[in-house]
Formats: C-alpha cells, structure tokens, sequence
C-alpha cells in the first residue's frame, strides 16, 4: 500500500526582489511558471520515518530529518497527531541546490501522498498552510500552473496561461546556496534605496496570451548579478543559449541552473544541442510549461 505524487520544478519568470526585511527575508513579486521536470515522492507505511532517494543527484540530499520531504511529513503528522511511520522514497529528476525549487517539490509531494496515506484529510487551506511553515517555494509546488507570489513568495494568486511554452535548462557544474545568493544581492545594493518589488503588467498580459515572444521580451530575475558574480562562467552558458536560438536567456530563480525561452519545440531541441556543443554546462533538459503541480498518480491500494 502506497502513495506517490508527482511535483513539478519551476522557473521564476519574473523574480522582483525588494530591500532585506528585518526576519531576514526579502519581500518579492515572484511570478512563479510550473515546467515539465518532475520528482515523484513514494509514501509506504513503515514502523518509523524513513527517507530514500534516486536519481542521478540522488548523493546530494539528505536523508536525515533535515529533508524538505521529511520535514513535511512530521508537520503534517503533528497537527493531527498521527505517529509519522511513514517511508519516503524520492525519485529525483530536478536538479539539486539548481534553483529550480525541487527540494520544495519534495515537501510539497509529502505532504499530499502523506495526507492521502494517513487519512488526515487536510484542507487545500492547511496544507498551503504548512507549505508555507516550510519553505516560500513551497506553496508554488503544491498548486502549479503559474502564480504571482508576494510577501516572500509563499502568497500566491494564480494566474491564467494562454498556450504551451518551450524551455530549456542548462545544468550547472555545482550549486548554489540560496541565502548567499540572497546575501549578496544584499552586498551589491548596500547603502542603495531598492525600488518595491513590482509584477510586471506586460508580463502577465504576456503568458495569458501564451505569447513566448512577448514573455521573452520581459522576462526578469533581480538576483542574477548576484548568481552571475558568484558563478561567473554562467555568462558564457547565457551567451551559448542565446547564440543557440532562444528567444531569451536568464539565470533560473537563485541559480546556477539557466533557462532559454524558445520559440516553439523544435527551435528548444536546436537550443539544447547548441548548448550541448558549447559544453558550458553539464547537462541540458527541455521542458514545456505550464506542469500542473502536486498530483496523484498511483494511489494507495
Ligand atoms: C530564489 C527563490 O527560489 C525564488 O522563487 C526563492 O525566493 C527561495 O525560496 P526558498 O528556497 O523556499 O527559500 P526559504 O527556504 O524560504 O529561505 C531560504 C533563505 O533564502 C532567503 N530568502 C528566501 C525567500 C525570500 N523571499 N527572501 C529571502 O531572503 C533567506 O536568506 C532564507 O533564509
Ligand atoms: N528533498 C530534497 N531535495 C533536494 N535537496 C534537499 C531536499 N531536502 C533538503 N535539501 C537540501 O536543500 C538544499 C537545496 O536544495 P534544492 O534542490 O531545493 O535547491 P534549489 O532548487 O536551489 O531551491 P530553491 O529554488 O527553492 O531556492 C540541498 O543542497 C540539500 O542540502
């Protein structure tokens, strides 16, 4: 008898970042876009919380109560006091500490394979709840599609899209930590006023028409200086994409994963092998958007 839930990875499309908030946190305006890498995680009963992983990043997540994934399933277990004897396995195809918040798909996917298993029967309320208890990238896996997310990403409005968008991920040759990133964007504006952090009108009216020339045109994240200064080489990925074919390039929420727009699905096959050959990354994914987010696809028996 088990649960297993696919969730999906994202791509900040516009990533706003205003001034450093005194929690430590940063007030955003996060227009979060679903794409078509998933993780699925596995819930099986067990006599004790237990967490396995595979993939070909599979080394690079803890298995101890630090996992997202883990994490989730505790905090589900204590608000409705049932003994977390849970197993879960993550079959991991987002890219680790990449920027692509699959740590927090994790935890979303826990969560509602955990709910489903135990019988808890938590609120869509609750569970957006505890998601954002545990990370702001976390509500955005459990709902999907695309969403404006402010405060500090975790409020989300949903919003509409119009047609299939064409991704392609350059993976990177190590990671980034995501607080650096944060800290030193904080480096580069000290003593600077940094604007409020604003959703772009054009933007939006750009993905409801599914207009992926329009969205290139727009397309923004506020922390790539900092991601390029502390990765430099991803200039030379950015340039490769581009000179590939997309119709834009930009670093992928916190980074080091970049991402390319292009223009329908056989310009992202030419983009991704102009990338391949540049060999300025590690691997190349292509990925339409929008995914659905957290769902169900092989139910307890
Ligand atoms: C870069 C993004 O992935 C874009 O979607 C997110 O803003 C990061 O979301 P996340 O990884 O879920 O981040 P959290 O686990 O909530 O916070 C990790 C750390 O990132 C920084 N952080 C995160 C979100 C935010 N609005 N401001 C921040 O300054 C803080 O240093 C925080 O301690
Ligand atoms: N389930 C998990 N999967 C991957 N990493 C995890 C998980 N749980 C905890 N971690 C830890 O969190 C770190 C960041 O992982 P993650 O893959 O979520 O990064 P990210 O995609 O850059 O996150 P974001 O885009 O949300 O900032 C990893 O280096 C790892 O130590």
């Amino acid at each position: 008898m088990s649960v297993t839930v696919r969730v999906p990875a994202k791509v900040n499309v516009q990533l706003a970042v205003g001034g450093a908030r005194p929690d430590g946190f940063h007030d955003l305006a996060n227009v979060f876009l679903a794409v078509g890498l998933y993780d699925e995680v596995t819930a099986t009963p067990a006599d004790r919380l237990r967490v396995t992983c595979s993939g070909p990043d599979a080394h690079q997540v803890p298995l101890d109560r630090s996992n997202l994934a883990a994490r989730a399933a505790l905090a589900l277990a204590e608000r409705h006091g049932v003994t977390p004897g849970v197993h879960l396995h993550i079959a991991k195809d987002i890219p680790v500490a990449g920027g692509m918040a699959g740590g927090s798909a994790d935890a979303a996917g826990a969560l509602v394979a955990c709910d489903a298993l135990w019988g808890t029967g938590a609120s869509r309320a609750e569970l957006l709840d505890i998601c954002a208890e545990l990370g702001s990238d976390v509500p955005f896996g459990l709902v999907g599609g695309a969403a404006l997310g402010v405060g500090r990403g975790e409020q989300l409005t949903p919003l509409d899209v119009g047609g299939t968008f064409h991704w392609v991920f350059a993976l990177a040759d190590g990671g980034l930590s995501t607080p650096a990133v944060y800290r030193e964007f904080d480096r580069q504006w000290e003593g600077l006023d940094v604007p409020a952090p604003q959703a772009s009108p054009a933007l939006i009216e750009a993905l409801r028409a599914g207009d992926p020339r329009a969205l290139a045109g727009v397309l923004g994240n506020d922390l790539e200086p900092a991601a390029l200064a502390l990765f430099p080489a991803l200039e030379q990925t950015l340039a490769a994409g581009t000179d590939g074919g997309a119709l834009a390039a930009l670093v992928s929420g916190s980074g080091p994963t970049t991402a390319f727009l292009a223009e329908d699905a056989a310009s992202a096959e030419s983009v991704a092998e102009a990338l391949l050959k540049s060999d300025t990354c590690r691997a190349v994914r292509v990925a339409p958007a929008p995914a659905p987010g957290a769902t169900v696809i092989a139910p307890a028996v």
